[in-house]
């Protein structure tokens, strides 16, 4: 099976930095899949993964060298993101490879609105349309039962580990190919962990799935296939197993041992 996305030979320097905070980074995001990226902090974990759908960009003068492709829907063909100029192109990206971050950000309106809201932007007009796509979307997100009487209610009023569900289903409802999340449980407690947890694993039969954690528990857990980042390199990429049964580099066994990091 192709891959859905491939990053190759990826060196990124912030703008105005003198050195990368990236450097010759390759690694596959297998399709239908969850791929899980761990390492002590700094080493570009969120940097790598906010490459993937150019989210850096929201401010210029960041430096991309290399490659990300993003397989196209015919399958067969690829395209390199890193040539994507224009802003409608930017947009179309962020809606094909969506993003989760640390801190749920619901918008200030309804709960209903906020899904909604990105649909409208997409093109969505029809009222029975919007309702049917909305209520898919919390559905997805294992949100549609404690959420179903109060889709006209102020969203900030759900729980934190609710605003994060409704945060997956805002870009659910955009129908992504790739969701990229960004620490998305270490905000919450160990219930609502599980929660998310068990929703990816579910989520994974539809998208493929990128994965920032600070928990290797988590990643062991959850992930297929798992990369070791360390100052901005990636030293090892393999199934998830591997990693952390049997790693072939010293500084991914010390890591996942705790002898740093
Ligand atoms: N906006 C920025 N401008 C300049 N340098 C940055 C910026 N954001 C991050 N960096 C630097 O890039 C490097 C990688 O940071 P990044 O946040 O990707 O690491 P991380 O592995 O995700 O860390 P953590 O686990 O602590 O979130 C660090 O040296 C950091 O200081």
């Amino acid at each position: 099976m192709k891959n859905m996305m491939e990053v190759k030979d990826l060196t990124f320097t912030y703008s105005g930095a003198s050195e990368p905070s990236l450097k010759a980074i390759s690694l596959p995001i297998e399709k239908n899949k969850v791929t899980a990226l761990i390492g002590p902090s700094g080493c570009g974990k969120s940097t790598l993964l906010r490459g993937m759908n150019r989210i850096h960009d929201l401010y210029p003068g960041h430096r991309y060298d290399g490659v990300i492709n993003l397989l196209n829907g015919d399958s067969k063909t690829y395209t390199n993101i890193l040539d994507l100029k224009k802003e409608a192109e930017l947009i179309r990206l962020r809606q094909r490879v969506g993003m989760i971050f640390q801190k749920p950000t619901p918008f200030p309106m309804t709960i209903f609105e906020n899904i909604a809201y990105g649909l409208r932007l997409s093109g969505v007009k029809k009222r029975a349309e919007l309702q049917e796509v909305v209520e898919q979307s919390l559905r997805d997100a294992a949100l549609w039962d404690e959420a179903k009487n109060r889709l006209g209610h102020d969203a900030r009023g759900l729980s934190g580990g609710q605003q994060q569900r409704l945060c997956i289903a805002r870009a659910i409802a955009l129908k992504p190919e790739v969701i990229l999340f960004d620490e998305p449980t270490s905000a919450l407690d160990p219930i609502s962990t599980l929660a998310i947890e068990e929703m990816i694993s579910v989520l994974r039969e539809q998208y493929s799935i990128c994965i920032v954690t600070h928990n290797m528990q988590q990643a062991a857990r959850i992930s297929d296939y798992t990369g070791f980042m360390y100052l901005g390199e990636m030293i090892e990429y393999d199934e998830t197993k591997t990693i952390f049964m049997k790693p072939s580099q010293k500084q991914t066994e010390d890591y996942i041992s705790g002898r740093f990091g």
